[in-house]
């Protein structure tokens, strides 16, 4: 079998599972978590973390084991989410970043006109980006047409685990994209990141399915391979679904039939 890359602004991965920093019990804990999980990309509160590599560390740790994924979470103006990015570049010297730009501290939920004009000015600027929208194969569209290298739509609010709440939105964003889609926040278990990959993502972002699960290490594991099943029974094909039983074993040539 061939080998089957993600490609992302001309990066290849072999994983199609990236993971979030924020939440676990503590770095070791992370570290062992993205080594189950397989991960190739890492995500990163540029708010949230020390440059400096102090308390929070987790930069000097992860540089050597994933491509850095600095996101703007926190953000609720243009301003405020291009300025983060510009600072997150400068630090880190990687021109990718997850434009996350937050309409309502209570839902999370992205606010799409903000993040329409701010990927816009970004990819201006020369950023490869990746924005965490809403599930609206439209919004998507708008996304993909100001430059951006992915679309991130979300399978429900951000720490909610409720899994994907409109799948028939998400295949329907996948068989319209131009762009890799990635399904971000919302994932609870196993079941769902394979589910989204059963519905065409080309890749599946999660934090706290993991980070705030009982054994986040085992839980990493199972995300990796749920990932990996899903692409597998994509690319193999499901049966149609059918309302009428239908016998698995031919009746014709059964011996002494
Ligand atoms: C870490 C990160 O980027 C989150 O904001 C992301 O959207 C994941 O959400 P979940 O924690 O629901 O997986």
């Amino acid at each position: 079998m061939a080998e089957d890359l993600l490609r992302i602004a001309g990066k290849a991965f072999t994983s199609r599972l990236f993971l979030g920093t924020a939440g676990y019990p503590n770095q070791q804990v992370f570290l062992d978590s993205l080594a189950a999980s397989g991960a190739q990309v890492v995500t990163v509160s540029i708010r949230r973390v020390d440059m400096e590599g102090g308390a929070e560390g987790i930069l000097d740790l992860v540089r050597d084991k994933a491509w850095l994924l600095p996101n703007t979470a926190g953000c609720a103006t243009v301003k405020d989410a291009v300025l983060t990015a510009q600072l997150a570049r400068e630090a880190l010297d990687t021109s990718w970043i997850k434009l996350e730009l937050i309409g309502d501290r209570e839902t999370l939920y992205p606010d799409v006109e903000q993040l329409v004009t701010a990927a816009a000015q970004l990819v201006d600027d020369g950023f490869t980006v990746l924005p965490y929208c809403t599930d609206d194969p439209i919004v998507c569209r708008r996304l993909a047409d100001v430059g951006c290298a992915a679309v991130m739509p979300l399978g429900a609010p951000i720490g909610t685990g409720l899994g994907i709440l409109n799948p028939y939105n998400i295949e329907m964003i996948c068989a319209r994209s131009t762009v890799p889609v990635i399904l971000d926040a919302g994932v609870g278990t196993a079941s769902d990141a394979a589910l989204a990959m059963e519905l065409g993502c080309d890749a599946v972002l999660l934090n706290t399915a993991v980070s705030k699960s009982t054994d986040p290490v085992r839980m990493a594991a199972a995300m990796g391979h749920a990932v990996a099943a899903g692409r597998l029974a994509r690319l193999a094909g499901r049966i149609p679904k059918r309302t009428r039983a239908e016998a698995s074993s031919p009746e014709l040539g059964l011996i002494g039939g």
